[in-house]
């Protein structure tokens, strides 16, 4: 009889956690997915509940289980994750001793402040490859210690363990045998010394230097790697963890984007620019951060990165608070009824903005309406905010060196035709969009799949990847004004 044969990926997203399973050809076999709640108690904070997240991501994983025919066809998980949301927990109970404090929330903007006002930031960014700003764990993991009675000290004491959410997915997968992280993931803590293989680990300097005790950090893996194996009770029987990687590098695999020069955007939540930059280890000058783009014994590579903090949560924003379009699909059909933008632009600095701006205490914007603005002014300004804001992007790579002359798409919102050909006439390149969506939880299975040894990264590399090209149609004067309407906009919000 033939081995297990397909793979069981975990993408837990910011909004919602996904299991798929895939089979050997990297076909999709089932997919189940739940929302997750995020709480906003105070303006720029974004929590979230560990249990619920673990609780919610085992039910999924049992449904698209038991949606492919059981656990005896699985060989094994593979993880990918929101990065950067940082959770403590308790070692001997596995529940966490706050909630979890996702990568959009700001508490810690003035701790930030203090440490670039002490002049930190550029060994920060030497080391790290990141900047002083609240979107990454140490100074969140800081906050927790030192706003939860007694936590300090008993982190100090090794009671308490912390992780991004894969490595609080592999302590209760493994029932608290492993305490690990992958390399990807902890390259968004500030507190790992950027580097493929012997280059990068977690930083002594670091550590110090925010306040943060190292007994609490995991042991870092390379994407593919052994994580250990689950407890048979969860799923019905025990299986081996085979790979873990933050989701937007996870999608740069998944892309195929393994040389260097290649790049992806993908759109859910926030939308993250990353390009490939090999092993040559990214040193920005313009507010882009350097990162680990992906790590095996195979190949490894660096990678460059552009994060926008707000993409899809704009169009959720306009369906759940201000109720103006029934579904995220609908945004379609309203902002193509009409003929131009009326003038109208949002900047969704809900949770300040993100490269290259890093300015944590902007709010957002609305301008231009007029007694003519409607609905669907609204709606198309939401979607038009996410193109303006990859123009800004492309903008800052450019200046580093890094031309991206195509832009792969994925995550969510590339469901959009409408937003498609407007990112590719606002960018001025074509956009390339795969006709499999799911790009995050299909690296998570070519990584896995890299660790059985079922294909090699070269192979992978290699794979044709199928989909639609959408080309830029605008006319320059056109994009030339729309684009100077956004930075008139841009310059509002920052004042
Ligand atoms: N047709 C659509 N047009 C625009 N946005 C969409 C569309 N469909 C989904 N979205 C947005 O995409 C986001 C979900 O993308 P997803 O990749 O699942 O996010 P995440 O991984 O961050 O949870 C949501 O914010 C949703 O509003
Ligand atoms: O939830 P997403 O897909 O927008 O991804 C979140 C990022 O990993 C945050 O850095």
């Amino acid at each position: 009889m033939a081995g297990p044969d397909k793979l069981l990926v975990i993408d837990e997203g910011t909004t919602s956690t996904r299991a798929i399973v895939f089979d050997r050809d990297f076909a999709q076999v089932s997919l189940a997915q739940q929302d997750l709640t995020l709480s906003y108690p105070a303006d720029g904070w974004v929590q979230q509940d560990g249990e619920e997240i673990w609780a919610r991501t085992l039910a999924v994983c049992r449904e698209a289980v038991a949606a492919a025919g059981g656990i005896a066809g699985i060989a094994g998980i593979g993880i990918t994750n929101q990065r950067e949301t940082t959770l403590v927990w308790d070692r001997a109970t596995g529940v966490p001793i706050a909630p979890a404090i996702v990568w959009q929330d700001r508490r810690t903007a003035k701790a930030c402040e203090a440490l670039k006002a002490a002049g930190h930031e550029a060994a920060v960014h030497a080391e790290t490859g990141l900047l002083l700003d609240p979107y990454f764990s140490a100074t969140k993991i800081g906050w927790i210690l030192d706003s939860v009675d007694g936590a300090r000290a008993r982190a100090e004491a090794g009671d308490l363990a912390f992780g991004t959410v894969e490595s609080f997915l592999i302590w209760k997968l493994t029932g608290g045998r492993v305490h690990a992280s992958d390399v990807t993931n902890a390259s968004r803590t500030l507190l790992y010394r950027l580097g493929i293989g012997a280059d990068g680990g977690w930083s002594e300097e670091m550590a110090a230097l925010l306040d943060v005790p190292m007994g609490m950090l995991p042991e870092v893996k390379p994407n593919a790697a052994d994580f250990g194996t689950s407890d048979a009770d969860l799923l019905g029987a025990a299986l081996p963890i085979l790979s873990a990687a933050g989701d937007q590098q996870s999608a740069l695999v998944g892309q195929g984007c393994l040389q260097p020069g290649m790049a992806k955007i993908t759109y859910g939540t926030g939308a993250f620019l990353v390009a490939n930059t090999g092993a040559v280890r990214p040193d920005s000058q313009h507010r882009l951060l350097g990162t680990v783009g992906y790590e095996t014994a195979g190949g490894a590579a660096m990678a460059l990165e552009g994060s926008i903090f707000n993409a899809g949560t704009v169009v959720k924003w306009l369906r759940d608070d201000l109720g103006i379009v029934a579904s995220a699909q609908d945004t379609e059909s309203m902002a193509a009824g009409l003929d131009g933008n009326g003038g109208v632009y949002i900047v969704p600095a809900f949770t300040g903005l993100g490269a290259p701006h890093w300015n944590a205490d902007a709010r957002g914007t609305i301008s231009g309406i007029t007694r003519a603005t409607s609905a669907a002014h609204l709606v198309r300004a939401g979607l038009e905010s996410a193109a303006y804001q990859t123009r800004d992007l492309l903008e800052a790579f450019a200046a580093d060196g890094a031309q991206i002359r195509e832009l792969r798409v994925d995550g969510g919102m590339v469901a959009n035709d409408w937003l498609m050909q407007f990112l590719a006439d606002i960018c001025d390149r074509p956009v390339l969009r795969p006709d499999y969506r799911e790009m995050t939880a299909l690296g998570a299975a070519a990584l896995a799949a890299i660790q059985l040894g079922w294909i090699s990264v070269k192979a992978w590399t290699e794979r044709p990847v199928a989909g639609t090209r959408f080309e830029p149609l605008m006319a320059d004067a056109e994009r030339a004004g729309l684009l100077k309407g956004w930075q008139d906009a841009m310059r509002r919000t920052l004042a």
